[in-house]
């Protein structure tokens, strides 16, 4: 394979085999799932079907009970922890920002960690999130109780790209903004995939957001896929009576959970 190849075709995130239980209860069964770089895969299925098991398989918070989750071409069981989540952005929907740090510092943290000495390169790639995330820099002294919660979610997905993460993970996170902002989000978050090239995993509730922001979605039931396709080819071609019923529920305007 020449170098183009290697990048097309070698998954960045990668599940084998992966079975998941809490008790009686199997949250994941003999689980496959391939990204590649680059693709924007949104993740959609009802709630307490494994969506958040699954995606925190890939940043080492959950384990699996059999199988692998492979980041990069690594076993995530065999991969340090703390530097993995460090290089993987994770924007969750209450954003958890840390409450005492200033919007500057909640950004900069992982990159002051990482980039100890150059504090100019650190602030100027704050500066530049913040303008790419149409915050005004007004903000940047603020505390995030001192934030609506879209401003909170921007600052959240700015401090998930701090560290130039070139993977994303997203667990619904615009469920709690209201509807406007949740579309300029949804552009920002476009833009920002297509501009830096980087793959992200994107939960939602919201099938027209999956449509809308995937380049490829999945859908989930109890534990499994039961589709993964381009986002035309699950409207126009529904594999089972669970993914149409989706696709009407989605007509009629209907959102799961
Ligand atoms: N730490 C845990 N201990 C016990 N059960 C858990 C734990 N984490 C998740 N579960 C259970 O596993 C199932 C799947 O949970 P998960 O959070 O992955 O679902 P989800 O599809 O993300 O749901 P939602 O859309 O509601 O966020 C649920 O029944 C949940 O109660």
């Amino acid at each position: 394979m020449n170098k183009t190849e290697e990048r097309v075709k070698t998954p960045v995130i990668c599940f084998d085999n992966v079975s998941k239980s809490y008790g009686d209860k199997q949250v994941l069964g003999q689980f496959h799932l391939s990204v590649r770089k680059g693709e924007f895969l949104t993740v959609i299925g009802p709630s307490g079907c494994g969506k958040t098991t699954m995606l925190k398989m890939i940043n080492g918070l959950t384990e699996p009970d059999s199988g692998s989750v492979w980041v990069r071409g690594v076993d995530v069981a065999h991969t340090d922890k703390i530097a993995l989540r460090r290089d993987i952005g994770y924007v969750i929907q209450y954003v958890g920002l840390f409450p005492h740090m200033t919007v500057r510092q909640n950004i900069a943290y992982v990159p002051t960690l990482l980039n100890k000495k150059n504090k100019q390169r650190t602030a100027r790639a704050v500066e530049h999130l913040v303008s790419c995330m149409e915050l005004d820099a007004g903000l940047l002294e603020r505390y995030p109780s001192e934030l609506s919660g879209g401003q909170q979610q921007r600052v959240g997905i700015a401090r998930a790209l701090a560290a130039g993460a070139d993977i994303l993970l997203l667990d619904e996170p615009l469920g709690a903004v209201d509807g406007v902002t949740r579309r300029k989000l949804q552009e920002e978050l476009r833009r920002l995939h297509k501009e830096l090239g980087i793959t992200a995993v994107f939960i939602t509730h919201d099938f027209h957001e999956a449509l809308t922001l995937g380049t490829r979605v999945v859908v989930m039931n109890e534990g499994t896929i039961v589709q993964d396709g381009a986002p035309k080819e699950i409207v126009e071609k529904p594999g089972s009576a669970f993914v149409s019923s989706l696709v009407e529920q989605m007509k009629a305007g209907y959102k799961f959970g």
